[in-house]
């Protein structure tokens, strides 16, 4: 007898504005093709196996969801965000209980594959730690002073790109963004928090493509990422 596969939530922060991106519209709500950028990331999760809903949480003054077409609606939880990505990912956590475990994904990121999902699940499930989807660095990586001049190299044997999903407890990764934020700490990611309260963090080598659409050149790239993508790996 084989029995159910365990589901998740998934919690995509949706709140920014977009500033660099340098458009009329929160990024998020810019088109890839027949979808926005939104429902391209949303649809990824809602059409996982292992997802068994979204926290989806948006900015409190969002004109636009209510506007777009999503499938499975009912499988989505929609809520307001703050002021930084990390308070509106404490927004999400607030609506889970404290030992679900919870996939953080930035609804930026349209190209996340359902492999990638899966293999990020399946690494929390095999640890029972915390991970998070990150790529190697593949370039001489440089440290530079505020004239952008060259202050050394930094050994690039180690360093990885921080991707997302990053999946951790709900009630620990809440107690340690609110801790860390209370210290001062620069929550950028979920990991970092989780980090500075000394948890164990795996990686997961995820796919280059998973990018964060952040400035206008992204945008083209992310489609073209996606052109490529076969059906299985994201719908
Ligand atoms: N207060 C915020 C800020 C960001 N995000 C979300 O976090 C993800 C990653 O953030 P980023 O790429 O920085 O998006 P923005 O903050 O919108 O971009 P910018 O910094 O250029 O304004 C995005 O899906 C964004 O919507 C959020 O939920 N709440
Ligand atoms: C969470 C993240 O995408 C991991 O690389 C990144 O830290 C988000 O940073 P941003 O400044 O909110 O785009």
């Amino acid at each position: 007898m084989s029995f159910p596969k365990k589901q998740y939530t998934a919690l995509l922060p949706a709140a920014g504005i977009g500033s660099r991106m340098q458009a009329s519209i929160p990024k998020q709500y810019l088109s890839l093709g027949a979808k926005t950028i939104l429902q391209t990331t949303l649809e990824s999760f809602l059409h996982h196996p292992l997802i068994k809903q979204v926290v989806l949480v948006l900015h409190p003054d969002d004109c636009w969801y209510q506007k777009l077409s999503v499938s499975q609606p009912h499988k989505v939880l929609c809520l307001s965000g703050g002021e930084q990505r990390a308070d509106s990912v404490l927004a999400g956590l607030a609506k889970l209980a404290a030992d679900e475990w919870v996939l953080v994904h930035d609804a930026a990121r349209p190209c996340i594959s359902h492999q990638d999902i899966s293999a990020l699940i399946a690494q929390v499930e095999a640890s029972q730690q915390g991970a998070i989807l990150a790529y190697p660095v593949k370039d001489t990586m440089k440290r530079g002073n505020a004239q952008q001049q060259i202050i050394n190299t930094v050994p690039r044997e180690q360093l990885w790109h921080a991707l997302t999903p990053q999946m951790f407890q709900a009630g620990e990764l809440r107690d340690n963004i609110s801790a860390a934020l209370s210290q001062g700490l620069a929550v950028t990611d979920e990991a970092s928090a989780m980090e500075w309260a000394g948890y164990t963090v795996n990686l997961v080598k995820g796919r280059s493509d998973n990018i964060k659409v952040t400035n206008p050149e992204d945008l083209a790239l992310a489609q073209w990422f996606l052109s490529q993508q076969t059906d299985e790996e994201t719908t």
